[in-house]
């Protein structure tokens, strides 16, 4: 198969930096947001921060070990409908995460602004290019296809159930509120689990994440181990970024961790009003698409 890699591309019009002269750097992480804030300021007053908030408060309130167990099963089956990843690319154009401090971009703009940093600074590995581009294609939940899930059960941060909430979860103080909190079976802090158990057996908080995973692994991807592992954990920040849940990981999981982190910085410092042509890159993602999926994929 020949593979025709072009050099990655953004849509400078706004930018004062042109394409050429940014090639070989390496990606910068930011200051701040597009609103002026530091990213993942959940306090900060924001044109943002009520309506974040109020994604918290639902998401914390209703997310319980049975709910998530019930959606996991049900999601599982993968019976929804059939379509591409790129199909599904483009029906994300159509959302904005109202869990999100840092973007009020639809989220197809997120995907490819992911994808194109990490390209740049990886440029060998096409498999993060590609993982970079899918990981948060779950969020089609969203769609009336998919019987139209609000976002408080698709985006956000991820957090386990089954065992007592972390401090260090954003927004914590909603859990109280949580049926979970009350129940002595689930609010220790081993709770159901056996000590580095690995985070497989861990029921999580459902979402985006662990629906795109499981949509990958349904339908046969040749993605490598690190890939799925970053599709089903990268919203779990209280572990890659606080280093919380630490008895739940097993060896494997330290060391998939690695790269959980490199893909992290581009997941969440890229987020710009920075537009990527669509068009340009497009032939680019097909073609790693067609390397690691079928053409069509159950969901
Ligand atoms: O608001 C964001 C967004 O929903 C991301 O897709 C998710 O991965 C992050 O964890 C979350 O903070
Ligand atoms: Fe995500
Ligand atoms: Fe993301």
């Amino acid at each position: 198969m020949t593979v025709i890699v072009l050099e990655p591309v953004v849509d400078d019009t706004n930018d004062t930096n042109t394409q050429n002269e940014n090639v070989d750097d390496e990606f910068v992480v930011p200051e701040s947001n597009a609103f002026g804030h530091n990213f993942r300021d959940y306090e900060k007053d924001s044109i943002r921060k009520e309506i974040v908030q109020e994604f918290y408060r639902k998401n914390h309130i209703y997310q319980t070990f049975e709910f998530a167990k019930k959606k996991k099963e049900h999601y599982g089956k993968l019976d929804k409908t059939e379509m591409s990843i790129w199909e599904c690319c483009e029906l994300l154009n159509e959302y904005v995460d109202e869990s999100d401090p840092d973007l009020d971009e639809p989220q197809i703009e997120h995907l490819l602004q992911t994808a194109e940093a990490i390209r740049r600074d990886y440029p060998d590995e096409d498999w993060l290019h590609l993982t970079a581009l899918i990981h948060d294609l779950g969020k089609v939940l969203l769609h009336p296809a998919f019987g139209e899930e609000p976002q408080w059960c698709v985006v956000g941060d991820t957090f386990p159930l089954g065992c007592a909430f972390d401090e260090s979860i954003v927004h914590h103080q909603f859990f109280k509120e949580n049926p979970d909190s009350g129940n002595p079976a689930f609010n220790t802090k081993q709770g159901i689990y056996t000590e580095n158990c690995g985070l497989d057996k861990v029921t999580m908080s459902w979402g985006h994440d662990e629906y795109m995973y499981l949509v990958a692994k349904g339908n046969n991807t040749t993605l490598p181990p690190a890939a799925l592992f970053i599709i089903r954990f990268h919203s779990f920040y209280a572990m890659h970024r606080s280093g919380a849940y630490t008895f739940l990981m097993n060896d494997e999981d330290e060391e998939m961790l690695k790269w959980l982190q490199v893909f992290n910085k581009y997941d969440l410092y890229s987020k710009s009003k920075v537009r990527i042509n669509q068009e340009q890159v497009k032939p680019y993602y097909l073609s790693l698409i067609n390397k690691y999926f079928p053409e069509k994929l159950k969901w």
